[in-house]
Protein backbone atom coordinates (compact mmCIF):
# COMPACT_ATOMS: atom_id res chain seq x y z
CA UNK A 1 0.00 0.00 0.00
CA UNK A 2 1.47 3.36 -0.78
CA UNK A 3 1.83 5.84 1.97
CA UNK A 4 0.14 9.14 2.29
CA UNK A 5 2.94 11.09 1.18
CA UNK A 6 3.01 8.80 -2.47
CA UNK A 7 -0.57 9.09 -3.16
CA UNK A 8 -0.97 11.63 -6.04
CA UNK A 9 -2.36 15.01 -5.11
CA UNK A 10 -4.22 16.73 -7.62
CA UNK A 11 -2.68 19.76 -9.10
CA UNK A 12 -3.33 22.46 -7.41
CA UNK A 13 -4.94 25.50 -10.10
CA UNK A 14 -2.87 28.41 -11.10
CA UNK A 15 -5.75 30.51 -10.70
CA UNK A 16 -7.59 29.61 -7.88
CA UNK A 17 -10.85 31.07 -6.87
CA UNK A 18 -13.60 30.77 -4.49
CA UNK A 19 -16.76 32.64 -3.85
CA UNK A 20 -15.01 36.17 -5.35
CA UNK A 21 -17.72 39.27 -4.50
CA UNK A 22 -16.67 42.64 -6.03
CA UNK A 23 -19.15 45.47 -4.72
CA UNK A 24 -18.28 48.80 -6.00
CA UNK A 25 -19.86 52.04 -3.95
CA UNK A 26 -21.90 54.73 -5.52
CA UNK A 27 -24.64 57.59 -4.72
CA UNK A 28 -27.33 54.95 -5.28
CA UNK A 29 -26.06 52.32 -3.30
CA UNK A 30 -23.44 49.23 -4.00
CA UNK A 31 -23.23 47.89 -7.56
CA UNK A 32 -22.81 44.42 -6.90
CA UNK A 33 -20.49 43.86 -10.16
CA UNK A 34 -18.98 40.04 -9.22
CA UNK A 35 -21.27 38.32 -6.55
CA UNK A 36 -19.99 35.07 -6.14
CA UNK A 37 -16.93 33.63 -8.87
CA UNK A 38 -15.76 30.65 -8.25
CA UNK A 39 -13.06 29.98 -10.94
CA UNK A 40 -9.57 27.10 -10.72
CA UNK A 41 -7.78 27.67 -14.21
CA UNK A 42 -4.75 24.83 -14.25
CA UNK A 43 -1.75 25.45 -15.59
CA UNK A 44 -1.75 25.16 -19.61
CA UNK A 45 -5.13 25.53 -20.29
CA UNK A 46 -7.25 28.15 -22.19
CA UNK A 47 -10.19 28.55 -19.75
CA UNK A 48 -13.01 30.81 -21.40
CA UNK A 49 -15.31 32.90 -18.82
CA UNK A 50 -18.73 33.38 -20.93
CA UNK A 51 -21.59 35.25 -20.34
CA UNK A 52 -23.90 38.20 -21.78
CA UNK A 53 -22.80 42.29 -21.03
CA UNK A 54 -22.39 43.11 -17.46
CA UNK A 55 -22.34 39.39 -15.85
CA UNK A 56 -19.06 40.71 -14.14
CA UNK A 57 -16.45 38.72 -16.70
CA UNK A 58 -14.49 42.10 -16.79
CA UNK A 59 -14.86 42.93 -13.12
CA UNK A 60 -13.29 39.30 -12.21
CA UNK A 61 -10.52 40.05 -14.49
CA UNK A 62 -9.49 43.16 -13.20
CA UNK A 63 -9.87 42.07 -9.87
CA UNK A 64 -7.41 39.19 -10.72
CA UNK A 65 -5.33 42.46 -11.98
CA UNK A 66 -5.83 44.54 -8.89
CA UNK A 67 -7.53 46.97 -11.28
CA UNK A 68 -10.93 47.17 -9.30
CA UNK A 69 -12.39 51.01 -9.51
CA UNK A 70 -11.10 52.79 -6.33
CA UNK A 71 -13.21 51.99 -3.11
CA UNK A 72 -14.18 48.70 -4.40
CA UNK A 73 -15.00 45.91 -1.70
CA UNK A 74 -13.04 42.33 -2.53
CA UNK A 75 -13.94 39.34 -0.52
CA UNK A 76 -13.45 36.34 -1.37
CA UNK A 77 -13.15 32.47 0.46
CA UNK A 78 -9.72 32.15 -1.72
CA UNK A 79 -8.39 34.47 -4.21
CA UNK A 80 -4.60 32.89 -5.23
CA UNK A 81 -2.42 32.70 -7.90
CA UNK A 82 0.16 30.56 -7.80
CA UNK A 83 -0.31 30.10 -3.41
CA UNK A 84 -0.23 33.75 -3.18
CA UNK A 85 -2.91 36.21 -2.17
CA UNK A 86 -4.27 37.89 -4.84
CA UNK A 87 -5.69 41.06 -2.22
CA UNK A 88 -2.04 41.69 -1.22
CA UNK A 89 0.23 40.59 -4.57
CA UNK A 90 -2.25 41.51 -7.42
CA UNK A 91 -0.11 44.78 -7.66
CA UNK A 92 3.31 43.07 -7.57
CA UNK A 93 2.18 39.97 -10.12
CA UNK A 94 0.88 42.38 -12.58
CA UNK A 95 3.32 42.70 -15.31
CA UNK A 96 5.60 40.45 -13.81
CA UNK A 97 3.55 36.53 -14.17
CA UNK A 98 0.22 38.13 -15.27
CA UNK A 99 -0.19 40.02 -18.11
CA UNK A 100 -3.46 42.06 -19.84
CA UNK A 101 -4.44 41.64 -23.65
CA UNK A 102 -7.35 43.57 -23.77
CA UNK A 103 -9.64 44.32 -27.17
CA UNK A 104 -8.35 47.32 -28.22
CA UNK A 105 -4.88 46.85 -29.18
CA UNK A 106 -4.42 50.40 -30.43
CA UNK A 107 -5.24 51.35 -27.22
CA UNK A 108 -2.80 49.26 -25.57
CA UNK A 109 -0.05 51.03 -28.00
CA UNK A 110 1.77 53.95 -27.31
CA UNK A 111 1.11 55.93 -30.86
CA UNK A 112 4.47 58.39 -30.94
CA UNK A 113 6.49 55.46 -29.65
CA UNK A 114 8.42 52.96 -32.22
CA UNK A 115 7.38 49.48 -31.26
CA UNK A 116 11.52 48.86 -30.76
CA UNK A 117 10.95 51.28 -28.04
CA UNK A 118 7.83 50.03 -26.86
CA UNK A 119 9.61 46.29 -26.76
CA UNK A 120 13.07 47.83 -25.11
CA UNK A 121 11.23 49.54 -22.52
CA UNK A 122 9.06 46.40 -20.63
CA UNK A 123 12.56 44.21 -21.26
CA UNK A 124 14.56 47.13 -19.34
CA UNK A 125 12.27 47.25 -16.90
CA UNK A 126 11.51 43.31 -16.65
CA UNK A 127 14.64 41.47 -17.77
CA UNK A 128 18.53 42.03 -16.41
CA UNK A 129 19.48 42.01 -19.91
CA UNK A 130 22.08 43.87 -22.04
CA UNK A 131 21.09 46.17 -25.12
CA UNK A 132 21.94 44.11 -27.47
CA UNK A 133 20.19 41.06 -25.63
CA UNK A 134 17.03 42.88 -25.26
CA UNK A 135 17.10 44.02 -29.20
CA UNK A 136 17.92 39.87 -29.94
CA UNK A 137 14.91 39.16 -27.50
CA UNK A 138 12.73 41.42 -28.90
CA UNK A 139 13.27 39.94 -31.98
CA UNK A 140 12.76 36.88 -30.95
CA UNK A 141 9.14 37.39 -29.30
CA UNK A 142 7.64 39.20 -31.67
CA UNK A 143 8.79 36.59 -34.00
CA UNK A 144 7.29 34.31 -31.52
CA UNK A 145 3.81 35.61 -31.89
CA UNK A 146 3.83 35.28 -36.11
CA UNK A 147 5.08 38.42 -36.90
CA UNK A 148 6.58 37.78 -40.35
CA UNK A 149 9.23 40.88 -40.06
CA UNK A 150 9.95 41.60 -37.04
CA UNK A 151 12.74 44.05 -37.98
CA UNK A 152 10.56 45.88 -39.79
CA UNK A 153 7.67 45.82 -37.05
CA UNK A 154 10.64 47.33 -34.58
CA UNK A 155 11.05 50.20 -37.01
CA UNK A 156 7.30 50.56 -37.22
CA UNK A 157 4.87 52.58 -34.84
CA UNK A 158 1.68 51.41 -34.11
CA UNK A 159 -0.34 53.14 -36.62
CA UNK A 160 1.59 51.65 -39.54
CA UNK A 161 0.39 48.03 -38.08
CA UNK A 162 -2.98 46.49 -39.06
CA UNK A 163 -5.18 45.20 -36.05
CA UNK A 164 -3.90 41.61 -35.77
CA UNK A 165 -0.01 42.75 -36.57
CA UNK A 166 -0.99 44.97 -33.00
CA UNK A 167 -2.92 42.64 -31.34
CA UNK A 168 0.22 40.63 -32.15
CA UNK A 169 2.88 42.63 -30.55
CA UNK A 170 0.61 43.37 -27.85
CA UNK A 171 0.79 39.46 -27.16
CA UNK A 172 4.52 40.01 -27.57
CA UNK A 173 5.21 42.66 -24.89
CA UNK A 174 3.01 40.55 -22.23
CA UNK A 175 5.89 38.00 -22.89
CA UNK A 176 8.30 40.16 -22.75
CA UNK A 177 7.40 40.86 -19.19
CA UNK A 178 8.03 37.26 -17.91
CA UNK A 179 4.05 36.78 -17.78
CA UNK A 180 3.06 33.11 -17.56
CA UNK A 181 -0.31 33.73 -17.27
CA UNK A 182 -2.50 35.83 -19.78
CA UNK A 183 -6.01 37.61 -18.94
CA UNK A 184 -7.45 37.96 -22.28
CA UNK A 185 -10.71 40.33 -22.37
CA UNK A 186 -12.47 39.90 -25.79
CA UNK A 187 -8.85 39.82 -27.77
CA UNK A 188 -10.60 39.19 -31.06
CA UNK A 189 -13.78 40.93 -31.11
CA UNK A 190 -12.15 43.77 -32.54
CA UNK A 191 -10.44 41.81 -35.38
CA UNK A 192 -11.85 40.57 -38.60
CA UNK A 193 -13.09 36.79 -38.57
CA UNK A 194 -10.24 35.35 -39.98
CA UNK A 195 -7.68 37.54 -38.14
CA UNK A 196 -8.87 36.92 -35.10
CA UNK A 197 -8.98 32.84 -35.89
CA UNK A 198 -5.63 33.26 -36.12
CA UNK A 199 -5.08 35.41 -33.20
CA UNK A 200 -6.75 32.14 -30.78
CA UNK A 201 -4.26 29.88 -33.13
CA UNK A 202 -1.28 32.06 -31.90
CA UNK A 203 -2.34 32.07 -28.42
CA UNK A 204 -3.32 28.14 -28.80
CA UNK A 205 0.52 27.73 -30.06
CA UNK A 206 1.80 29.57 -26.82
CA UNK A 207 0.08 27.80 -24.46
CA UNK A 208 1.58 24.66 -26.17
CA UNK A 209 4.93 25.37 -26.82
CA UNK A 210 5.42 27.96 -23.97
CA UNK A 211 3.60 26.52 -21.31
CA UNK A 212 1.37 29.76 -20.91
CA UNK A 213 -2.19 29.56 -18.96
CA UNK A 214 -4.79 32.01 -20.18
CA UNK A 215 -7.88 33.19 -19.11
CA UNK A 216 -10.30 34.02 -21.78
CA UNK A 217 -13.16 36.66 -21.30
CA UNK A 218 -15.56 36.48 -24.51
CA UNK A 219 -19.06 37.03 -25.58
CA UNK A 220 -18.64 34.80 -28.32
CA UNK A 221 -19.16 30.70 -28.56
CA UNK A 222 -17.59 30.26 -31.37
CA UNK A 223 -14.36 31.40 -29.11
CA UNK A 224 -14.91 29.14 -26.40
CA UNK A 225 -15.69 26.03 -29.01
CA UNK A 226 -12.51 26.97 -30.95
CA UNK A 227 -9.82 28.16 -28.69
CA UNK A 228 -10.77 26.92 -24.83
CA UNK A 229 -10.51 23.92 -22.93
CA UNK A 230 -12.13 24.40 -20.09
CA UNK A 231 -15.45 27.47 -19.44
CA UNK A 232 -17.18 29.04 -16.97
CA UNK A 233 -20.32 30.41 -17.36
CA UNK A 234 -21.25 33.55 -15.77
CA UNK A 235 -24.98 34.86 -15.10
CA UNK A 236 -25.44 38.26 -13.18
CA UNK A 237 -22.06 38.02 -11.45
CA UNK A 238 -21.95 34.61 -10.54
CA UNK A 239 -20.59 31.95 -12.13
CA UNK A 240 -23.62 28.69 -12.60
CA UNK A 241 -21.20 26.25 -14.51
CA UNK A 242 -18.16 25.35 -14.83
CA UNK A 243 -16.50 22.25 -16.92
CA UNK A 244 -14.65 20.86 -19.88
CA UNK A 245 -15.72 22.59 -22.88
CA UNK A 246 -16.91 19.58 -24.78
CA UNK A 247 -18.93 19.45 -21.55
CA UNK A 248 -20.65 23.00 -21.40
CA UNK A 249 -20.94 23.42 -24.79
CA UNK A 250 -22.39 19.34 -25.31
CA UNK A 251 -24.68 18.94 -22.14
CA UNK A 252 -25.28 22.60 -20.92
CA UNK A 253 -26.58 21.60 -17.36
CA UNK A 254 -27.87 25.27 -16.40
CA UNK A 255 -30.85 26.47 -18.07
CA UNK A 256 -29.10 29.88 -18.80
CA UNK A 257 -26.27 28.04 -20.63
CA UNK A 258 -28.41 25.72 -22.78
CA UNK A 259 -30.32 29.32 -23.15
CA UNK A 260 -26.89 30.66 -24.79
CA UNK A 261 -26.73 28.08 -26.60
CA UNK A 262 -29.92 27.94 -28.13
CA UNK A 263 -29.91 31.79 -28.79
CA UNK A 264 -27.27 31.01 -31.06
CA UNK A 265 -28.72 29.99 -34.77
CA UNK A 266 -26.93 27.11 -36.32
CA UNK A 267 -25.74 29.82 -38.68
CA UNK A 268 -25.07 32.00 -36.26
CA UNK A 269 -22.54 34.85 -37.46
CA UNK A 270 -19.05 34.41 -36.32
CA UNK A 271 -18.64 36.68 -33.62
CA UNK A 272 -22.62 36.48 -32.10
CA UNK A 273 -23.26 38.63 -29.60
CA UNK A 274 -25.61 36.91 -26.29
CA UNK A 275 -28.53 39.02 -26.83
CA UNK A 276 -31.23 36.44 -27.93
CA UNK A 277 -32.52 35.51 -24.48
CA UNK A 278 -35.73 37.29 -23.05
CA UNK A 279 -35.74 39.19 -20.33
CA UNK A 280 -32.93 40.64 -18.71
CA UNK A 281 -30.07 40.24 -16.04
CA UNK A 282 -30.97 41.56 -12.31
CA UNK A 283 -29.84 45.08 -11.94
CA UNK A 284 -26.41 45.06 -10.76
CA UNK A 285 -27.50 46.75 -7.44
CA UNK A 286 -30.65 44.58 -6.47
CA UNK A 287 -29.90 41.79 -4.05
CA UNK A 288 -30.79 38.45 -5.07
CA UNK A 289 -33.02 35.57 -3.59
CA UNK A 290 -33.21 32.25 -5.11
CA UNK A 291 -31.61 31.34 -7.79
CA UNK A 292 -30.97 34.69 -10.05
CA UNK A 293 -32.12 33.14 -13.30
CA UNK A 294 -35.61 32.62 -12.59
CA UNK A 295 -37.38 35.05 -13.80
CA UNK A 296 -36.08 33.92 -17.09
CA UNK A 297 -36.00 30.50 -17.53
CA UNK A 298 -38.43 28.11 -18.49
CA UNK A 299 -38.13 25.24 -16.83
CA UNK A 300 -38.45 27.40 -13.43
CA UNK A 301 -40.25 25.81 -10.33
CA UNK A 302 -41.73 27.75 -6.91
CA UNK A 303 -38.37 26.85 -4.88
CA UNK A 304 -36.38 28.68 -7.71
CA UNK A 305 -37.32 31.89 -6.72
CA UNK A 306 -36.89 31.31 -2.75
CA UNK A 307 -33.90 29.18 -2.32
CA UNK A 308 -30.13 29.27 -3.92
CA UNK A 309 -29.30 26.38 -6.36
CA UNK A 310 -27.54 23.84 -5.11
CA UNK A 311 -24.58 22.31 -6.87
CA UNK A 312 -24.82 19.49 -9.44
CA UNK A 313 -21.60 17.70 -10.38
CA UNK A 314 -20.76 15.40 -13.19
CA UNK A 315 -17.17 14.35 -13.02
CA UNK A 316 -15.29 17.68 -13.76
CA UNK A 317 -18.90 19.41 -14.78
CA UNK A 318 -20.59 21.40 -12.43
CA UNK A 319 -23.36 23.68 -12.70
CA UNK A 320 -26.24 25.54 -9.79
CA UNK A 321 -30.01 24.18 -10.69
CA UNK A 322 -32.61 23.46 -8.21
CA UNK A 323 -33.75 20.67 -11.25
CA UNK A 324 -32.16 16.74 -10.71
CA UNK A 325 -29.34 15.96 -13.19
CA UNK A 326 -30.53 14.83 -16.89
CA UNK A 327 -34.03 16.72 -16.36
CA UNK A 328 -32.66 19.12 -19.25
N1 LIG B 1 -16.60 51.53 -12.23
C1 LIG B 1 -17.83 51.00 -12.11
N2 LIG B 1 -18.76 51.64 -11.36
C2 LIG B 1 -20.01 51.13 -11.23
N3 LIG B 1 -20.41 49.99 -11.81
C3 LIG B 1 -19.54 49.32 -12.57
C4 LIG B 1 -18.21 49.79 -12.76
N4 LIG B 1 -17.55 48.91 -13.57
C5 LIG B 1 -18.44 47.93 -13.87
N5 LIG B 1 -19.63 48.18 -13.28
C6 LIG B 1 -20.84 47.36 -13.35
O1 LIG B 1 -20.50 46.05 -12.91
C7 LIG B 1 -21.23 45.08 -13.64
C8 LIG B 1 -20.25 44.07 -14.25
O2 LIG B 1 -19.45 44.74 -15.22
P1 LIG B 1 -18.39 43.99 -16.16
O3 LIG B 1 -17.76 45.02 -17.02
O4 LIG B 1 -17.51 43.16 -15.32
O5 LIG B 1 -19.36 43.06 -17.02
P2 LIG B 1 -18.98 42.22 -18.32
O6 LIG B 1 -19.64 40.89 -18.15
O7 LIG B 1 -17.52 42.25 -18.57
O8 LIG B 1 -19.74 43.04 -19.45
P3 LIG B 1 -19.22 43.43 -20.92
O9 LIG B 1 -19.24 42.16 -21.69
O10 LIG B 1 -20.25 44.41 -21.38
O11 LIG B 1 -17.86 44.02 -20.74
C9 LIG B 1 -22.04 45.85 -14.68
O12 LIG B 1 -23.35 46.03 -14.19
C10 LIG B 1 -21.30 47.16 -14.78
O13 LIG B 1 -22.20 48.20 -15.17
Amino acid sequence: MRSASEREVPPVPLLNIRNLSVAIPTPDGDVHAVRSVSLEIERGEIHGVIGESGCGKTMTGMAALGLVPKGARIAADRFHFDGEDLRENAARLRGRRIGMISQDPAAALNPVLSIARQMDDVLRAHRDMPRQARHSEAVELLAATGLPDPERVLKSYAHQLSGGMQQRVVIAQALATGADFLIADEPTTALDVSVGAQVLALLRKLVAERGLTVLMITHDMDVIAEACDRATVLYAGLSVETGPVHDVLQRPGHPYARALLAALPDAAPHGAKLEAIEGSIPPPRSQIDGCAFAPRCPQAMPVCALQAPPERTLAAHRWLCHLPEGSA
